[in-house]
């Protein structure tokens, strides 16, 4: 069996960065920006006022001082003369600011009678003028890779990029496989049990950006697991979910090696998750997880998620860790690493107490994963742990 980090090495090796398509900006939140991008203009492209008040000179400013109004500078409407000695334009937030004119007072220190206003005794230093290209300037860049947030969106609309160069979403086509199966919604025979696995794996995929496509579950028979892979040709990734094990009906690993899979691995010293197998499969990636719903979710943060993220272009990293002391004592670990359901409770992580990996609702109450090295010695509280946020 080989550890995580080399069944990770192994999996890296396997992808390939996605193509760069060119999206509409309104569909590119989330998505991964793929080529730096630069601003086609200045923000703002005017020395603009960020108050409601009136324009004017500041060596003119000081206490009782009387300007003359003689025009009005809106937002979208600028004053079109050059402001002159004793002059002040009446303007609003957002408006370019009149030639001549370098300091606004707001209203609120103004008093106007008919065209005249005087100004008040506490005006400070502050101009209230954001200068031209303040926020940014013409040619800026935007580097990629860069996931998009909802502010580089907005960045991005400002600087006038309407259409974005983003990579190509992988389409990951999953198969349940397994005769005990049926689709949520469905009538479960006797023996029968809902497939859940495939909908939490789609679900956490499609987040990390991937276009995730059930396909029908595969039964426990060659013809229907070969039919289900037919089904999957052509997608960037295929993962099948059970009939990963050593029984009789685990049929991924023989059907897949008929079809001409060219396998990485087999077996990963973890708990959760021994039995998974990944390999190439015509010109898609091929991943066989674990039929065990917490195994295959577990393989989906460990493995998966980072392999999706190489495939955006954002680079090649394990999933993020990070150091938090244990709020309770704990055995030695044997000699699979383990990912520990566990709660992070005032910074401090409880590992569930139930960790056997068919348990969706120990998985679904945990916010993180517990790491425990192969063969950790046994560690008192307030020992130093790794987890992965959920
Ligand atoms: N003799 C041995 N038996 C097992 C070993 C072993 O080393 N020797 N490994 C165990 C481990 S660890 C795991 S994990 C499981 C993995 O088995 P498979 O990948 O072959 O998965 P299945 O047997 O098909 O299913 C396991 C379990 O999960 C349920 N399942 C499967 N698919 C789904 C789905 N889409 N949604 C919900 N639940 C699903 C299935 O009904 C089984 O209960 O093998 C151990 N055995
Ligand atoms: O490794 Mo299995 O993945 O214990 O549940």
């Amino acid at each position: 069996m080989i550890t995580v980090e080399q069944a990770l090495a192994e999996l890296f090796a396997l992808v390939t960065p996605m193509q760069i398509e060119e999206i509409p900006l309104r569909a590119a939140s989330g998505r991964v920006l793929a080529r730096d991008v630069v601003a086609q203009r200045s923000q703002p492209p005017f020395a603009a006022s960020s108050m409601d008040g009136y324009a004017l000179r500041r060596a003119e400013v000081e206490p009782d001082a009387m300007f003359k109004v003689v025009g009005e500078a809106a937002a979208g409407h600028r004053y079109n003369g050059t402001l002159r000695a004793g002059q002040a334009v009446r303007i609003f937030t957002g408006a370019p600011v009149p030639d001549g004119a370098d300091f606004v007072v707001i209203q609120e220190d103004v008093t106007r009678r008919g065209d005249l206003i005087t100004l008040g005794h506490r005006i400070g230093e502050k101009d209230n003028i954001r200068p031209a290209g303040g926020d940014f300037t013409t040619g800026q860049t935007v580097s990629a890779p860069l996931r998009l947030r909802p502010a580089d969106i907005a960045l991005l609309a400002a600087m006038n990029v309407p259409i974005v160069p983003v990579f190509r979403k992988p389409v990951v086509a999953i198969i349940a496989t397994g005769d005990e199966l049926v689709q949520p919604g469905e009538m479960p025979g006797p023996d029968q049990i809902i497939a859940s696995n495939t909908y939490g794996l789609a679900a956490q995929l499609d987040a990390l950006g991937a276009d995730a496509r059930l396909m029908p579950i595969a039964r426990d028979t060659t013809a229907s697991l070969l039919r289900a892979f037919e089904l999957a040709q052509g997608a960037d990734m295929i993962i099948t979910i059970g009939g990963a094990s050593v029984g009789d009906h685990d049929l991924v690993a023989p059907v897949a090696a008929q079809l001409g899979m060219s396998q990485s691995f087999y077996k990963v010293a973890m708990r959760p998750g021994k039995p998974l197998m990944a390999g190439k499969l015509g010109g898609s990636i091929m991943v066989g997880l674990p039929g065990n719903p917490v195994s295959a979710l577990v393989c989906g943060v460990v493995f998966v998620a980072p392999m999706l993220r190489a495939m955006l272009g954002l680079g090649q990293a394990a999933a993020p860790r990070r150091s938090v002391p244990l709020a309770v004592d704990m055995p030695a670990n044997g000699p699979r690493e383990h990912y520990m359901r566990a709660s992070l409770v005032q910074g401090r992580v409880i590992p569930a107490t139930q960790q056997d990996s068919s348990l969706l609702t120990v998985l679904a109450g945990a916010n993180a994963l517990l790491v425990r090295a192969a063969d950790e010695p046994a560690l008192n509280a307030g020992s130093m742990v790794e987890v992965i946020d959920l």
